[in-house]
């Protein structure tokens, strides 16, 4: 049953579309379908509130599978109602719903169930457990209705109660359990009924804070082994942050933007997202390489000293990046190693390797780097795949991507660390040095000695 594990990467997400909602429309009163006809027509929701209320309006998008796909908004903003429609728990106004490629709207309810059965499980907030059953047949309950039997049943259901950390307490009762682990059950037996896609409505809302950390970390766990969609309700914007691989914002029934929580967090779509997110705890939510800058100064290794040299003077600053091939980071130079380096016509550059600098990968959150910020006055190196340099970030940037504010105006590009070797000693050296250097290199010293 769980033969999914063994071929799911890092990143789940897919390209299949595993929930499709076109144009759903939700209205709640006698006159539903001419409240929506108005709204089509655009009517606002306090136009039609003679109507009925619009709950969900014209709301589409597409999940897919792999995705943790996280709908949020305020108190009343027509999220519990817009995942309900989808599992046809309420019926649509109007508008379409697909669950892997299965229609669940303005379907026949045997048809409903069956996608029900095969292909979307719910977890709500109160999970409903079954007070005189143990967690092993609580867990097992679903797939004692779909008939299973019984040695099947509770071999799966032994399976998901260990995956969601319960082992030892399947014989338990559950008010033998705390709320957390209540909680676990409910996913556990979701997750029993294998379905692809789990619909969660506020499922950790009723947890203590650092239970609830624990549930989400869990999840995003469980998610990763086991490759599930997951659409997930919360009104809470860190939790939203932290689990969304994307994030629906809701606003009175509609859905007024929908991104990845850093485009939510750095390019708010107007200025109610711009509001609901400013307290977000920025440092977890945006990634090194969502705030890195061009690194400026790099040289390639087979320029050579004299070249880094150069970079260096006209950047006024005292370390260059040393790269490779296809951009490898290879390691930093300084200004006053390099210029040793040229008085002694060195011909090769000796970069300064491995742990001796701050180096991050690019998905590497904010709140790791301030020790590496303060530990070393390099700007902090983010790299890719195979050590590529994708960008740096000097400490003037970290501190300004965490206050969401500039960091600078365009002409006073932040250049750390600032030169420690004067510039007229560089040129100077340079000039003195050209013709042990080539001819070539002569020219351009002089031409550079003039400027200056
Ligand atoms: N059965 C119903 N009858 C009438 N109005 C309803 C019904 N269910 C929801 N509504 C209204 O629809 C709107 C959206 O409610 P919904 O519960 O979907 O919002 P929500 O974002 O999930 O809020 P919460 O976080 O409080 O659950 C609200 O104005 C609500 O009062």
């Amino acid at each position: 049953m769980w033969s999914s594990q063994d071929d799911v990467t890092e990143t789940n997400v897919t390209d299949t579309v595993a929930v499709r909602a076109e144009n759903l429309f939700k209205v709640f009163g006698r006159r539903a379908q001419d409240a929506v006809k108005q709204l089509k027509d655009g009517a606002s929701r306090a136009d039609v509130a003679p109507l009925g209320t619009a709950a969900v309006i014209d709301a589409s998008f597409e999940v897919k599978k792999g995705e943790i796909f996280v709908v949020m908004g305020l108190s009343g903003s027509g999220k519990s109602t817009l995942i309900r429609m989808l599992n046809g728990l309420l019926e649509t106004t109007s508008g379409q719903v697909t669950i892997n490629g299965k229609q669940t709207t303005d379907v026949p309810m045997k048809e409903l169930r069956k996608v029900r059965r095969d292909d979307v499980s719910m977890v709500f907030q109160h999970f409903a457990l079954l007070p005189h059953r143990t967690v092993l047949d609580n867990v097992a309950y679903g797939l004692e209705i779909q008939g299973l039997p019984k040695a099947k049943r509770l071999e799966q259901a032994r399976r998901t109660i260990s995956l969601v950390g319960l082992d030892g307490w399947a014989d338990k009762f559950p008010h033998e359990l705390s709320g957390g682990m209540q909680q676990r059950v409910g996913i556990a037996r979701a997750l029993t009924a294998d379905t692809d896609v789990l619909l969660m409505d506020e499922a950790f809302s009723a947890l203590d804070p650092l239970i609830r950390r624990e549930m989400q970390e869990q999840l995003v766990e469980l998610q990763g082994q086991l490759g599930k969609t997951i659409i997930f309700i919360t009104h809470d914007l860190n939790e939203a942050m932290f689990l969304g691989d994307r994030i629906a914002v809701m606003r009175d029934g509609r859905i007024v933007q929908i991104g990845t929580p850093e485009d939510i967090l750095t390019d708010p779509a107007n200025d109610y997202v711009a509001q609901f997110v400013q307290d977000v705890d920025r440092a977890r939510v945006l990634t090194a390489s969502s705030v890195m800058e061009p690194a400026r100064s790099v040289v390639s290794a087979t320029a050579g000293p004299r070249a880094a040299l150069r970079t260096m003077r006209d950047l006024q600053t005292s370390a260059a990046f040393v790269v490779g091939r296809n951009r490898t980071l290879l390691g930093v130079v300084r200004d006053s190693a390099v210029l040793k380096q040229v008085r002694a016509n060195e011909r090769d550059l000796a970069p300064i390797k491995g742990d001796e600098f701050p180096s991050v990968t690019g998905d590497t959150a904010l709140s790791e780097l301030y020790e590496l910020a303060v530990s070393s006055d390099l700007p902090i190196a983010v790299t890719g795949e195979n050590d590529r340099l994708l960008g740096v970030i000097p400490r003037v940037t970290l501190l300004a991507a965490l206050g969401n504010v500039t960091t600078n105006t365009d002409e006073l590009p932040v250049m750390e660390p600032p030169a420690t070797v004067p510039v007229n000693i560089i040129t100077e050296t340079l000039a003195a040095t050209a013709a042990a250097a080539g001819v070539a290199d002569r020219a351009q010293a002089t031409s550079e000695g003039s400027q200056s």
